[in-house]
């Protein structure tokens, strides 16, 4: 398994697309105490959305569990966003380590699923189809963010 930690600044958006194809899975992360990182995840999904393998899987990780007094975003918004989305979600803490192996091994366990329909010919990854796993963009306002 290789593992890629692409930054999440603006600036170097263009160099981490490149780092999409061929990723067969992806842990989009946001930060429990901020609004705002929330808020990028709708984003976040359109670009992986955009410029990943079809067949790719995302689990949605709202970080830094360990920060529950600083909380700004409300479980239910989140996990309502990764319904609308189809990812998997999660709570984590990678400070106090919450969740980390649960994450992995979902996503692990996802793609492992995703690839066994593939080969039971239920569906064929294929360089930007886009349409197999990831979800359309919400209609509506997700999670009630007011960005
Ligand atoms: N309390 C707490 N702090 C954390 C946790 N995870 C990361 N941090 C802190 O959050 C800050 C940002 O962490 P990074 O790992 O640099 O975040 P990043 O999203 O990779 O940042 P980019 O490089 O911009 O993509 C650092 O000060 C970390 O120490 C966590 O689970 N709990």
């Amino acid at each position: 398994m290789c593992l890629q930690d692409t930054a999440g600044q603006e600036r170097y958006r263009t160099i981490t697309t490149a780092y999409y194809r061929g990723a067969m899975g992806f842990l989009l992360m946001y930060d429990i105490t901020s609004q705002e990182s929330f808020c990028a995840v709708q984003d976040w999904a359109t670009q992986i959305k955009t410029y990943s393998w079809g067949n790719a899987q995302v689990v949605l990780v709202g970080n830094k569990l360990d920060l529950e007094e600083d909380r700004q975003v409300p479980t239910e918004d989140a996990h309502r966003l990764a319904s609308e989305l189809g990812f998997q979600f999660f709570e984590a803490s990678a400070k106090d380590n919450i969740n980390v192996k649960q994450v992995f091994d979902k996503l692990v366990d996802v793609i492992c699923e995703k690839m066994s329909e593939s080969v039971n010919g239920d569906s064929s990854p294929s360089a930007n189809q886009n349409e197999a796993s990831l979800k359309e963009t919400p209609s509506s306002s997700p999670g009630g963010c007011a960005c």
